[in-house]
């Protein structure tokens, strides 16, 4: 019986070269309540495909008189919509994943598996659906589910604030890669919003309803790991009470983030590895596999070519979990985001915090930009978090800004015009206030000499106002005489 009711006249073309698995692929797809056109070659698949549009085209990779991926070219060049299946051969990867990089929705692996299969083009199909389903709008305009869904995926782009060319690069791949099953590999260093990269993808995607479950492989203990991924079933081990689902069946029909991926043991990377390719995971104390339909996004600040070649990361998972991929740049290389981050980063700890959103000056975003941040926006966002809570205008302060220091200077860091980074080779004090009391002292006391201790001249030099001069003059108990004129309370 069709479990796709709703979507019937769905249409698929099927291209095979061989009669038998033509008409298997027809019959199962028939019994799915589907429309099916097939073709034997290349050329054939072309006419029907000039003649009108498909949802799905499920091609075979080797044709008598070409290649699958020749029609996928055609559909890419031709910007049509039609999501296009592979099928390749048993245990031939690259073609897998050449498929998936030429733009393959998905690619099945021969002997085809039927049950994986009627799932896979049913994803296909209900990525597509809008155009079948009932046109209550006006012409033109989407349909209310994908109106919704585009929203949130917008909204999830949306998040990602910034408008340097690097960050705009970021946003149009994922727009572009995101409604694939390709797997995507985001890298990139601590804190520069992998998992916002992630999140927009599985928002981007026709999974957007799915579940999203994300998941950081460096903060679960080995010998837990295969319980957490793949489940395990009542009474498998001591304490063990009830069927508990693993990540793989959480995620099922949605994506699975894995954040440091880099992280995981070598043991469960063989396992890992053997569930992306099969699509079939066993729970621990599980008789039975099952299938799961998940799409993987990982993510790594390490270097992992560099993990392959040392042997620390298994390179056949490294090539199928890298099929498409992400760089998200460190923020010293797009320092013009900064205002726009920072905009954004106070909007949300305002929204957070239920507070009016707080101005941030002019002199306090020059403070921020003479900071490395090596922990890129995270890090900013702790400064702001920070400068707010401890604010009491609502134009924020960074009074006690201090260089970062704690990673060596990046060699490609190009300070902003006017800003000079802090050296990071000054002899550390070990007292900080003290040492930053007595280098201001002695600033005041030099200026208040040469100025003949008058007071406001003193605060133009240093571009101070009158009163914040006085001020520090008091807190750092300057001696000074006061100047011809001045009234001490003033
Ligand atoms: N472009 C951005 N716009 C707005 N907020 C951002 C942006 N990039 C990162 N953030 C925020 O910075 C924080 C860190 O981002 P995220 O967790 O995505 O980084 P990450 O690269 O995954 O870090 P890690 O490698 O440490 O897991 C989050 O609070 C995120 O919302």
């Amino acid at each position: 019986m069709a479990n796709h009711a709703v979507l019937s006249n769905a249409q698929v073309l099927v291209i095979d070269d061989e009669p038998d698995l033509r008409t298997l692929y027809e019959l199962t797809l028939l019994r799915e309540g589907y429309r099916v056109e097939t073709a034997g070659c290349v050329q054939e698949a072309r006419q029907l495909l000039a003649s009108h549009s498909f949802d799905v085209v499920i091609t075979d990779m080797r044709l008598p008189d070409g290649m699958g991926t020749d029609i996928l070219q055609d559909l890419k060049t031709q910007q049509r919509t039609e999501r296009c299946i592979v099928i390749t051969a048993y245990g031939s990867a690259e073609n897998a994943v050449e498929s998936l990089k030429a733009g393959a929705f998905d690619y099945q692996t021969k002997p085809v598996d039927l049950k994986q299969f009627r799932t896979v083009v049913a994803s296909a199909v209900q990525d597509v659906s809008p155009r079948h389903a009932p046109q209550k709008t006006a012409a033109g305009s989407r349909p209310p589910e994908t109106a919704t869904r585009s929203l949130s995926g917008a909204a999830a782009l949306a998040r990602l604030a910034g408008d340097s060319a690097s960050m705009r690069n970021v946003k149009e791949r994922i727009a572009k890669v995101a409604r694939s099953m390709a797997p995507v590999m985001i890298r990139g260093e601590s804190g520069t919003g992998k998992e916002l990269v992630a999140g927009a993808l599985h928002a981007n995607s026709h999974r957007a309803s799915g579940p999203w479950v994300a998941v950081n492989c460096s903060a679960i203990p080995e010998n837990l790991l295969e319980a957490e991924f793949f489940g395990s079933k009542k009474g498998a081990y001591t304490g063990s009470t009830q069927d508990r689902p693993g990540f793989f069946q959480s995620a099922s029909g949605g994506t699975l983030f894995l954040d440091e991926i880099g992280d995981l043991p070598l043991a469960m990377q063989s396992k890992l590895l053997r569930a992306i390719q099969e699509r079939c995971v066993r729970a621990i104390g599980a008789a039975q596999e099952e299938q799961v339909d998940v799409r993987i996004i990982s993510a790594t600040h390490k270097d992992l070519p560099a993990e392959v070649s040392t042997g620390k990361f298994r390179q056949d998972l490294y090539y199928r979990l890298n099929v498409i991929d992400i760089f998200v740049p460190p923020l010293r290389e797009r320092r013009e985001d900064l205002p726009v981050l920072c905009e954004a980063l106070l909007a949300r700890i305002a929204e957070e915090s239920g507070m009016p959103v707080p101005d941030l000056s002019e002199q306090a975003l020059q403070q921020l930009s003479t900071q490395l941040l090596p922990g890129n926006v995270r890090e900013l966002e702790n400064l702001l978090h920070r400068a707010v809570a401890l604010s009491d205008g609502e134009v924020l302060q960074f009074d006690d800004l201090q260089p970062s220091n704690t990673s060596p200077a990046p060699l490609e860091y190009t300070p902003p015009p006017t800003v000079r980074p802090f050296s990071t080779e000054i002899s550390l004090p070990t007292d900080l206030q003290s040492h930053l009391d007595q280098q201001e002292r002695d600033i005041l006391v030099q200026t208040l000499k040469e100025t003949g201790f008058n007071r406001t001249v003193a605060a133009q030099r240093l571009g101070l106002s009158l009163r914040q001069i006085r001020y520090r003059i008091a807190r750092l108990k300057i001696d000074a005489p006061l100047s011809p004129g001045e009234s001490p309370d003033a």
